[in-house]
């Protein structure tokens, strides 16, 4: 079992190379001698970086297979780039105790496209009443280091004070979705002049920012780990820089559709753009930006949401919050971050790759392209441009805000330990 890449530039940079990988793992870079019967790729000196890793994936199996599966979501994930995806509890039922966690994580192995690790939930049933039996899911075969109650904050303070005790003791990381739910009664979008406007009940900056500022607080007194889930306001970062300046074990993805959509995007009443948290500002977009390239937001994640026609088709306020996007994530982050100078290629293993596979825990992903790595890659075309069409991705749901959208970057090949599971837009 041996592949050698040809003609690739590791981080987009230097001259290009050839990577030998053989039993899963890169065995030589540079000048190889190439064993005879090994299988050629062509890499026509693209961009070879470590396989991406999504920290928040919602993969709908079990409960709503009919609008995205372990399968499919899979397949998504490989033709996205990624090697590896944390898979959220809020399926039905919930990924609160290790029977469905387990489930989660042996299917993912089965299909064989993407690690699925699953996230198990912080409370049972995502009630936000009494803890879940964290122990016994990092315990169990899936061996669960993230929990979170995703799609709901978890909103009592002693709750999530107990949770972030717990999970350090496990060497796990609670993941917050956070939204203060007194301030988001009723919320349909972004408070500001966009939803006043079109007479939509607003979801302020500060009940994210309050819960951001309230758990940091409480992980530093706990001496524990915390990650926020989807950053989307500016007074977020404010926050996050703070806390990091004492030290709190704090971590923050943000997401492609809060880097480069706004609220100005209401205007059509398409649904297609209702996402919890809500588009913000043009100016909160930029700021996630510049906090990304700084590092004081970590990483990337997708938030990748499928929603059935049913359930998005609707009048705005009928429709659920969510959009695909493990497809589009690395041409978002080209589009928002490369061409815009603010990261090289380097920065984008960081925020797509290393910082997340950190944060998750994983010890055979986001690792340096060097030999005797784990031959999780991902190549990319920087220089080719693809146009979005929902029906045409490998999710179940179309719901894609991305829509007739050229965008630049494409994913031409998956590599999982020394597999390809993705080659030119088709899995393998
Ligand atoms: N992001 C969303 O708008 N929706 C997510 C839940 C969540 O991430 O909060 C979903 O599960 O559909
Ligand atoms: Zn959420
Ligand atoms: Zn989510």
């Amino acid at each position: 079992m041996s592949i050698v890449i040809k003609g690739a530039r590791p981080y987009g940079e230097g001259e290009p190379v050839d990577v030998l990988i053989e039993d899963g793992v890169i065995a030589a870079i540079g000048e190889v001698n190439v064993p005879e019967g090994t299988e050629v790729l062509d890499a026509k000196g693209q961009v070879l970086l470590p396989g991406f890793v999504d920290l928040h994936t919602h993969l709908r199996e079990p409960g709503r297979e009919d609008t995205e599966t372990i399968d499919t979501g899979s397949a998504a994930a490989a033709l996205g780039g990624y090697t590896a995806v944390f898979a959220m509890a809020n399926t039905d039922p919930v990924a609160d105790n290790a029977l469905v966690t387990d489930h989660v994580w042996r299917r993912g192995q089965e299909v064989g496209l993407v690690d699925v690790h699953p996230v198990g939930a912080v409370t049972v049933g995502l009630k936000g009443e009494k803890l879940a039996e964290l122990g016994t899911m990092a315990k169990g075969t899936a061996a669960v280091r993230v929990f979170s109650d995703d799609g709901v904050c978890v909103a009592d303070p002693l709750l999530m004070r107990r949770a972030l005790e717990y999970s350090s003791a496990l060497d796990a990381v609670i993941a917050q979705h956070a939204e203060e739910p007194r301030l988001t009664v009723g919320a349909q979008a972004h408070e500001g002049e966009q939803a006043s406007r079109l007479g939509y009940a607003g979801w302020p900056a500060s009940a994210e920012e309050s819960i951001v500022a309230r758990d940091c607080l409480l992980a530093l007194h706990a001496n524990a780990r915390l990650h926020v889930c989807h950053v989307s306001t500016a007074g977020t970062v404010d926050v996050l820089r703070w806390a990091k300046e004492r030290g709190t074990k704090v971590s923050a993805e943000v997401t492609p559709h809060h880097l480069l959509l706004t609220d100005d995007r209401l205007e059509t009443y398409d649904p297609v753009n209702k996402v919890n948290p809500p588009l913000r500002t043009g100016g909160d977009a930029e700021k996630l930006r510049a906090a990304l390239a700084e590092g004081v937001v970590d990483c990337v994640a997708t938030d990748h949401a499928p929603h059935a026609v049913q359930d998005k088709d609707t009048e705005w306020a009928a429709a659920r919050p969510g959009m695909l996007g493990l497809q589009t994530a690395l041409s978002v982050v080209v589009e928002t971050m490369v061409k815009t100078g603010l990261l090289d290629w380097r920065g984008v293993a960081r925020v797509m790759s290393e910082r997340p596979a950190e944060v998750g825990n994983l010890a055979g992903h986001g690792r340096p392209i060097e030999a005797g790595e784990p031959a999780n890659l991902t190549l990319v075309d920087p220089d080719a441009e693809w146009t979005v069409r929902g029906a045409e991705l490998a999710s179940i749901a179309a719901n894609t805000p991305y829509e007739g959208m050229r965008l630049p970057g494409v994913v031409t090949a998956t590599l999982l330990r020394g597999r390809i599971t993705a080659r030119e837009g088709k899995i393998c």
